[in-house]
């Protein structure tokens, strides 16, 4: 075919494309009014997810998985304002990883709240000011972040679903390479890059900062101080900035998995994961008695992690990332029985596993 006769077969195809989309809508439409009368939420992950499944088993074309998954997420961004709309609070200000986390999770069609600090997320959809806020808890290269999850301790919220997101740390600034003398960045930024930065700037000072987006501000400000920033492209975006060099965190694979945290609580999809916490009593082997009854039903840890409990020193909470939901068995009975050997047992939520990254 030449590009002319191309061009009429596209425009016929768009015809049906939209005319699908409206189909499609007034079927949202639909459910939402459903949803309205009977109270229950918009955002439904354990549907998202089997409809995503399904979407990347019907996919045999020319189309990227992540391509079309792409595609969906503004699809389904639209049902959300469709069915009444809802607000999103995240680690502001704009520009930070926790806003493309957001955007990622819910598309451009959601009312987006940035907030000073992560408890100021959990206490906006706590006062239902948001109705879901977007944490991050742990990163591939830096670990957890601790003070995130901290806050989970003490929150009535669930995590109802998680994202995961690549972390492509940038060199931002509006200077030469040889007049930097100053480094600012958020502390997960700075321990995600600590190599790049021995290696290109052994000399220069280490400044943390609360968001990466205030980093990206204070390289605009300071910039004849000698000031640059460590973020992302969306903060040099936002604030005229130059991106000097790109991907310079220690591993290319840097990825950071993000919780959505919200009133309700996910179904069981068959392929989830749950977020708990529990404190043992000082006694010889009663971290091992918890540990054998995953073992003795057969549960995969998929993350195990100390903190110390800020309540009596050197007391320690662990927190467990476990396979299944809590409200189904397996891991059903094996809560019950671990909170035997547990002061205290609290099970943050049960969410569908990340199928891809976005
Ligand atoms: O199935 C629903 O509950 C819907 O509201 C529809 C829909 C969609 O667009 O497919 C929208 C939002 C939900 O998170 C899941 C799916």
């Amino acid at each position: 075919m030449k590009l002319p006769e191309l061009r009429q077969e596209i425009d016929k195809l768009d015809r049906q494309i939209v005319a699908l989309l409206h189909e499609r809508a007034s079927l949202v439409h639909q459910v939402g009014l459903i949803k309205q009368d009977s109270q229950s939420p918009i955002f439904v992950p354990e549907r998202e997810a089997d409809l995503y499944r399904k979407i990347a088993d019907l996919n045999g074309g020319k189309l990227p998985e992540g391509s079309l998954r792409a595609i969906y997420r503004e699809i389904i961004s639209c049902s959300f304002s469709l069915e009444g709309g809802f607000k999103v609070a995240y680690l502001g200000p704009a520009g930070t990883w926790s806003h493309q986390a957001s955007l990622k999770q819910f598309g451009s069609s959601v009312e987006l709240m940035p907030m000073h600090g992560f408890a100021a997320v959990f206490d906006a959809v706590e006062r239902h000011e948001a109705d879901y806020g977007v944490i991050p808890i742990e990163n591939s290269t830096g670990g957890s972040v601790t003070d995130a999850m901290d806050l989970f301790i003490g929150t009535t919220l669930n995590i109802c679903a998680q994202i995961q997101l690549r972390i492509c740390n940038c060199l931002l600034g509006n200077i030469r390479l040889e007049e930097i003398k100053t480094l600012y960045s958020h502390p997960q930024v700075l321990l995600q890059c600590r190599q790049w930065i021995r290696n290109n700037f052994p000399m220069a000072d280490l400044v943390e900062t609360s968001s990466t987006t205030a980093a990206a501000q204070i390289a605009v400000e300071k910039a004849s101080e000698g000031a640059a920033a460590l973020g992302g492209a969306l903060a040099a975006e936002l604030f005229g900035l130059q991106i000097l060099e790109s991907n310079i965190q220690d591993k290319a694979s840097n990825t950071t998995r993000f919780a959505i945290i919200g009133h309700q609580k996910t179904q069981p999809t068959g392929n989830d994961r749950t977020s708990l916490c529990f404190t043992v009593r000082h006694t010889a082997g009663s971290l091992v008695s918890v540990l054998e009854k995953f073992k003795q039903y057969g549960i995969s840890l998929l993350r195990i992690e100390s903190r110390p409990s800020k309540i009596i020193d050197w007391e320690y909470v662990f927190y467990v990332d476990a396979a299944g939901h809590a409200e189904q068995e397996p891991l059903k009975t094996c809560l019950d029985e671990v909170a035997d050997h547990c002061s205290i047992l609290k099970v943050f939520g049960s969410y569908p596993e990340a199928t891809s990254l976005c």
